[in-house]
């Protein structure tokens, strides 16, 4: 057991490390921290902490990496969402005189054999996953591996992978130390004994955190006190105005995006009425040209700007990444000072603020239909009520409808306990995919491996029943037939290997049941088409669904002909009509145009672009294994159109050239610079006439293909 010190100088790490800690104003530990350090989270122990938002659990988790860093091991730090990882690198860059930080999120078919070069290597949990199942070389240098937002393990998608990188990891015998991170897990304690960790749980947190309902101008407090807020008008935009009345900021949450951009606008109507001083009018300007700059679609970033101008921001998932990044780093520099954002990007939000307003605690499923949020997405957000160091306390305010509503939300959710995680990895369709990557990745290779493998998940610890063992065999066997029947895995009694289909299906991390669905589409198609190609790859459920607007008989017809086995239903409908916005997309048709006729957004059509790049590829390559040559090219050429939104003419230039997107290079291509070569030979004069370009972009252009052509000379 290591020295208990509260003051970092006493902690056993490095003295560079300890340096590092107090350049960030780190001198003396919080107390979760502390106890952190007691069960051993410097001396390799597996710790799960759940403690509170912002009581620094994160921090313990880099410092470890870094410490494994320095002593010459890998740390790997898994987090749900890329933005996520790219907010995490940020963190990371207070380390970089010690440890030389990477990140990987995407292309999961290859084996990233140069993140060896990496010290810390921060990760989504997919490309995790994937990672293990290609066992790359530089796993065994691993001595961290780090799982923040660990309750994602109840997700029924996300959860089966964690599940499975730890089923892994045991099976590979990793001598890595195991770190946990969490303030919203219920059952900690089991989830701690299944990941065999010590548990840290703590609801201390730096900044006091006050939490009530809101009705009728007045906050209700569960001692039975209650305060009235200075502000009127509806109740978000009253609590938002009291706030930022008050010299603080506030965080608004809704549960659509169009409430975010109503309630921003109203917001910022009331704030206009307020003294001037409250907002900084010259940075508020800057900021907001800068939004309008980083918009793609010129509409939503107007709409945006005008708002930011006024010291105001919505945020939802319609934004692009860099536009949401833009608008997070103003509210942090305090010259936004409310943003109102949805429900369900509270987790990827990580804005510390004064006061914290849900303004609605029922959202739209389109599934399910109306439903209250859990507790959990509550806490998550009520947790970023308080800036350390900024606030004298937080405050977090659910919004009561009615008088009676009062009580119930204070019991449900001020007062409520966060739902326990429960595994969803026994389900068929996630036992089905783990199975295979399990074979696929080498981790089984009898029936008897794969129950063993299961073993290891929290599936089987909450699994109750005593004869839990052969209810997961019979399980196992269920998924097995499939694959076989699938033609991914051979089966002969007890012993089970993957065919080089299936090897490859676990290595491109494709469902099986989405890899069986490609392939028997690719091989009954009639002929090639692009809508027909698009709707295959389409399929696949990881897409959203454009469902608004009518579906071009055009398209409907274009499919059915190609692929003789689709079916003319509801989800045929909103398959073939999201091909056909992706259609226009590729077309080159102008982005507003694209996002008013199909009722996208800007940061919809990224996630469309993201993963179609994966799922396209991914088609691809299965019909090149299966000898559908023409397909496999058609496949590839396809994708490469979507992930740069142009037409087949222009891809040797979008995909070449830094500074030159899908309208650049079509104005290149019009004025006849249709090459590399073309342009290598262009005078600076001439590119820099044309519209859009300037002298910079135009010499920096012509310098790039000078040297792409030289180099293939
Ligand atoms: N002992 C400390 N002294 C001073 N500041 C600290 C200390 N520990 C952490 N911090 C700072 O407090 C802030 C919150 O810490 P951190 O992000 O680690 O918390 P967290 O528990 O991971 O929060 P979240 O749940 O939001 O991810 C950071 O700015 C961090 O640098």
């Amino acid at each position: 057991m290591s020295i208990i010190a509260v003051d970092v100088s006493e902690l056993p790490l490095d003295g560079r490390l300890i340096s590092v800690l107090k350049e960030r104003g780190v001198r003396e530990l919080f107390p979760p921290q502390v106890e952190a350090v007691k069960a051993g989270i410097f001396d390799g122990a597996n710790v799960l902490l759940c403690t509170a938002t912002a009581s620094g659990k994160s921090l313990l988790a880099e410092v470890a990496s870094v410490k494994a860093a320095l002593e010459g091991r890998m740390a790997l730090y898994a987090v749900p969402l890329k933005a996520l990882a790219q907010e995490k690198l940020l963190h990371f860059s207070h380390y970089r005189s010690l440890a030389k930080v990477g990140i990987s999120t995407g292309d999961f078919e290859s084996d990233d054999r140069r993140l060896y070069e990496y010290d810390v290597v921060v990760v989504t949990y997919e490309k995790l996953d994937s990672l293990l199942r290609h066992r790359p070389s530089w796993l065994s240098s691993v001595g961290v591996v780090v799982v923040d937002e660990i309750h994602y393990l109840g997700d029924p998608k996300r959860g089966p992978v964690l599940e499975s990188i730890i089923a892994k990891i045991r099976h590979l015998g990793l001598r890595a130390q195991f770190i946990g991170l969490s303030a919203t897990v219920g059952n900690a304690a089991e989830v701690a004994e299944w990941l065999g960790a010590r548990l840290v749980k703590s609801s201390w947190r730096p900044v006091t955190l006050r939490e009530g309902v809101y009705y009728g101008g007045r906050i209700y407090f569960p001692d039975g006190t209650s305060k009235a807020v200075g502000a009127s008008g509806d109740a978000e935009v009253a609590l938002a105005l009291d706030a930022v009345a008050g010299g603080g900021q506030a965080l608004v949450f809704t549960n659509s995006r169009s409430s975010t951009v109503r309630i921003a606008k109203a917001v910022a109507k009331a704030v206009a009425a307020y003294p001037a001083q409250l907002i900084n009018p010259g940075e508020a300007r800057a900021l907001a040209e800068e939004v309008l700059r980083a918009s793609s679609s010129k509409i939503i970033g107007r709409e945006l700007a005008e708002l930011v101008a006024r010291g105001v921001a919505f945020h939802n998932a319609g934004l692009e990444l860099e536009v949401r990044r833009l608008v997070e780093e103003g509210f942090r520099r305090g010259v936004v000072k409310v943003v109102v954002s949805t429900t369900t990007l509270a987790a990827g939000v990580n804005l510390p603020a004064r006061r914290v307003v849900v303004a609605e605690y029922e959202r739209y499923d389109p599934v399910v239909g109306r439903e209250e949020i859990p507790v959990l997405e509550y806490r998550q957000m009520a947790g970023r009520a308080g800036r350390p160091g900024l606030d004298p306390y937080g405050e977090a305010v659910i919004v009561a409808r009615s008088r009676g509503d009062v009580e119930y939300l204070m019991e449900r959710y001020v007062m409520g306990q966060v739902e326990n995680v429960r595994s969803h990895i026994l389900s068929a369709p996630n036992l089905r995919s783990h199975a295979l990557g399990a074979v696929g990745g080498g981790y089984a290779k009898s029936v008897d491996d794969l129950v063993d493998f299961f073993s290891n998940t929290l599936g089987f610890h909450q699994a109750k029943t005593p004869l839990k063992s052969s209810l997961l065999r019979s399980k196992v066997a269920e998924a097995l037939d499939e694959l076989v029947e699938w033609g991914f895995l051979e089966r002969d009694g007890n012993v089970v290997y993957a065919t080089e289909l299936g090897r490859q299906v676990a290595r491109l991390y494709l469902d099986p049941e989405v890899a069986a669905r490609y392939l028997s589409m690719l091989r009954s198609m009639r002929r090639g088409s692009i809508y027909a190609y698009l709707y295959v790859v389409l399929t696949a459920p990881d897409f959203p669904r454009v469902r608004r607007g009518k579906l071009a008989a055009e398209v409907a017809r274009e499919v059915l002909a190609a692929l003789p086995d689709v079916e003319e239903d509801e989800e045929f409908e909103d398959v073939a009509r999201t091909a056909a916005m992706l259609r226009a997309w590729i077309e080159e048709e102008d982005e507003d145009k694209i996002y008013e006729r199909f009722e996208v957004a800007p940061g919809d059509l990224r996630v469309y672009v993201d993963l179609f790049e994966w799922l396209g590829n991914a088609a691809a390559k299965l019909a090149g294994m299966v000898g559908l040559e023409e397909h496999r090219r058609s496949l590839e050429v396809l994708t490469a159109r979507v992930v740069h939104g142009v037409r087949e003419e222009l891809i040797p230039l979008v995909t070449a050239l830094r500074g030159v997107g899908r309208v650049r290079a079509r104005v290149l291509y019009n004025f006849g610079f249709r090459t590399l070569r073309d342009i290598a030979r262009a005078s600076v004069r001439e590119i820099a006439s044309l519209p859009g370009f300037g002298e910079k972009l135009a010499e920096s252009i012509i310098e790039q293909a000078r040297q792409l052509v030289e180099g293939n000379a």
